[in-house]
């Protein structure tokens, strides 16, 4: 059995049945399921809140999460990693920049969400002043005084399961996965991943989104079957 490979996986955007959609990519579900059997480890990496991240992960049968782009993990336990934002400041951005606070935000401490997506300039110099960055998963943009974006949660996790980075894979489509593709071996961008994410990775899938994680994870099975038949 091969238990000590370890998949970080993002959602909106690569789970999901395209990068316009929350609707989850069943069939890759299903192939996940079946990796677990291999006993490969899967956990959501996510812009998404605590809550929700961890729900899903909870019913989906995952091994843990890394939620608020970074800033939260679940692995038995639950940990925050990032400096809060004060909810003033949250409110004075929203206003500022006329934007839609994610209906999530009441979900979150570290990192909050808001539409529509695009990131300008003024935005960035207004979060930088104030030591904040922003970044845009393409779905959201993000405000948090986290710059390693999801790299921090992805570090903390995998301490705590004492992988080797060998063995790490991390799939995703936008440019907030970018920061967590500097921890894995095999970094996997989805067919429709935003260029930046593409130009790094070492794995760009003929699918996109769910249909490439589909695709990946069914082709790393085989792959794991063919060397457990040969150490058997
Ligand atoms: O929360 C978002 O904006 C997108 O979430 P993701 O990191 O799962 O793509
Ligand atoms: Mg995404």
């Amino acid at each position: 059995m091969n238990n000590n490979v370890v998949i970080l996986l993002d959602l909106d955007g690569t789970l999901t049945l395209d990068r316009n959609t929350y609707s989850l990519d069943l069939e890759a579900i299903s192939e996940i399921r079946n990796i677990q059997k291999l006993g490969v480890r899967v956990f959501i990496v996510t812009g998404n809140s605590y809550p929700v991240s961890r729900g899903l992960a909870t019913y989906l049968g995952l091994d843990g999460v890394v939620a608020e782009n970074g800033c939260v993990i679940y692995f038995d336990e639950e940990e925050s990693l990032c400096k809060e934002i004060d909810s003033n400041l949250v409110l004075e951005f929203e206003r500022k920049f006329n934007l839609k606070g994610s209906w999530q935000n009441r979900y979150r401490r570290y990192d909050f969400g808001f539409y529509p997506p695009d990131l300008k300039d003024d935005m960035i110099s207004w979060a930088n002043y104030r030591g904040l960055y922003l970044k845009t998963s393409g779905y959201a943009l993000h405000l948090s005084y986290n710059d390693k974006g999801k790299e921090v949660g992805v570090n903390r996790l995998l301490s705590l399961l004492g992988v080797d980075r060998k063995n790490v894979i991390a799939i995703g489509d936008s440019l907030t996965d970018i920061d967590m593709m500097k921890l894995a071996a095999i970094k996997v961008a989805v067919s429709n991943a935003d260029e930046e994410l593409k130009a790094i990775a070492n794995v760009v899938t003929k699918g996109s989104s769910g249909e490439g994680v589909k695709e990946y994870i069914s082709s790393l099975a085989n792959a794991l079957h063919g060397s457990n038949k040969r150490t058997c």
